[in-house]
């Protein structure tokens, strides 16, 4: 038998379930098994685009940006819905830096000097289609300006600057949960440790 030649991932058929700010697709799929079989799923995909972050660190001292929010699904799980993270947004046509120097002005009123990434990664491969790019970057005094979001968008955001080890150490305690925040954090945090960045 010559499974080898045989292209067993394929959308075999999709449907529509919702289009509005994202949309919602049911596929059909196949694919190969572990023993070589192919295999069919079912499942329900939600594509809202691709996205960027940025965790922003003053040049001068050693703090960092992030931006507080509503978010809707942690109050839906009876979580606190004012979530701490990184900067963050999908991209519009744009590269991800370039998103992220947009959205870190837009949000955190700060235009990032030096940004470095630090990787890519899909936040939920099991129902989202999303890539979401990670960066550290920085800033000084010089580069802020009022940020808090787009009024028109409704995002109200609060912009807080902390100590870097304050923020870390909300990983542990629990008033940090967001992934993409977390990642950035702990990437700090390690290159820290080995040399790779100073505060
Ligand atoms: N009307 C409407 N507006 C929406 C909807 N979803 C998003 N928006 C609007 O779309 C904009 C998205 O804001 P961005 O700053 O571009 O993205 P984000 O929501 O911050 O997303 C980032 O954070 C998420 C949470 O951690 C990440 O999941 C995502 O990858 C990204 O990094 C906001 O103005 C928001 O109000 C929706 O369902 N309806
Ligand atoms: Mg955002």
């Amino acid at each position: 038998m010559v499974r080898e030649n045989i292209v067993s991932e394929a959308i075999v058929s999709s449907r529509l379930i919702s289009r509005a700010w994202g949309s919602l697709t049911e596929y059909e799929l196949s694919y190969r098994r572990p023993d070589g079989d192919i295999g069919k799923m079912s499942r329900e995909v939600y594509d809202r685009g691709h996205a960027a972050a940025v965790l922003l660190c003053h040049i001068d001292r050693p703090t960092v940006v992030l931006v507080r929010q509503f978010r809707p699904p942690p109050l839906i799980n009876g979580d606190n819905p004012y979530l701490l993270e990184a900067c963050a947004g999908v991209l519009e046509g744009d590269t991800p830096e370039e998103c992220i120097r947009r959205e870190a002005i837009e949000e955190a009123g700060i235009v990032v000097r030096d940004l470095r990434k630090i990787v890519s990664a899909y936040c939920n491969p099991a129902a989202l289609t999303e890539v979401v790019t990670l960066f550290i970057g920085t800033f000084d005094d010089e580069s802020r300006t009022a940020g808090g979001g787009l009024a028109h968008e409704g995002e109200d955001i609060e912009v807080v600057e902390l100590p870097f080890e304050t923020a870390f150490s909300m990983i542990g305690t629990g008033e940090i949960v967001d992934m993409k925040t977390i990642i950035l954090l702990q990437a700090l945090h390690i290159e820290l440790l080995t040399g790779g960045a100073k505060l």
